[in-house]
């Protein structure tokens, strides 16, 4: 299923965590700034509206989405942050640039959640060109940052059932 079939702010929401204590870590890239603004905006509006204190959030901005995974890094190896979202837009340009920072940001992200044993959620955009960009941060498909908001409260749901011995 693409994001053309399944618009990226529509998700359930029975059985979410209660979030009000939990301190999140939203690391945002300065290029596509127009769109990453966005994402942003739906990030941290969805973790509000799902209960998140604003005081509990906080922002760290990194020149590209190929330092989102040092930038998340630095944010989930403190003790006090449960998670991390990390935003960015990378638009296929003419060589295959795209492509290596594509690669090593999932890549990177993967392994500094495995690290730090915190949901770092890969809310990065991959788009072909600017329109679907916007298509993707708050246009027609919905907004990358709002599913990134709620992937990071879900899986701190899932970690807080396993850790209570919820599925033995
Ligand atoms: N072209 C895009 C970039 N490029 C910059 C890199 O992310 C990085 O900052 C640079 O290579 C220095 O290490 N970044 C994006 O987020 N989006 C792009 O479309
Ligand atoms: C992410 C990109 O593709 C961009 O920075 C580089 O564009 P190009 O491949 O046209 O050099």
């Amino acid at each position: 299923m693409s994001s053309a079939d399944k618009n990226l702010s529509v998700f359930t929401t029975e059985g979410l965590p209660d979030i009000s204590a939990k301190k999140f870590a939203i690391v945002v890239a300065e290029w596509n700034s127009e769109v990453t603004e966005k994402l942003f905006e739906g990030a941290y509006q969805t973790l509000i509206t799902y209960g998140a204190i604003a005081a509990n959030i906080v922002r760290g901005n990194v020149p590209g989405s190929f330092e989102l995974t040092l930038g998340a890094q630095w944010f989930a190896q403190r003790k006090d942050i449960d998670a991390v979202i990390a935003l960015g837009v990378v638009i296929q340009g003419e060589t295959k640039h795209n492509d290596y920072i594509n690669h090593a940001v999932a890549q990177g992200i993967t392994n500094v959640s495995l690290k730090t044993d915190k949901p770092v959620i890969f809310g990065v955009l991959t788009p072909n060109n600017m329109e679907q960009a916007l298509e993707r941060s708050g246009g027609v498909h919905g907004n990358k940052g709002d599913e990134a908001a709620m992937t990071a409260i879900k899986m701190l749901g899932l970690y807080s059932e396993v850790a209570r011995g919820y599925y033995l």
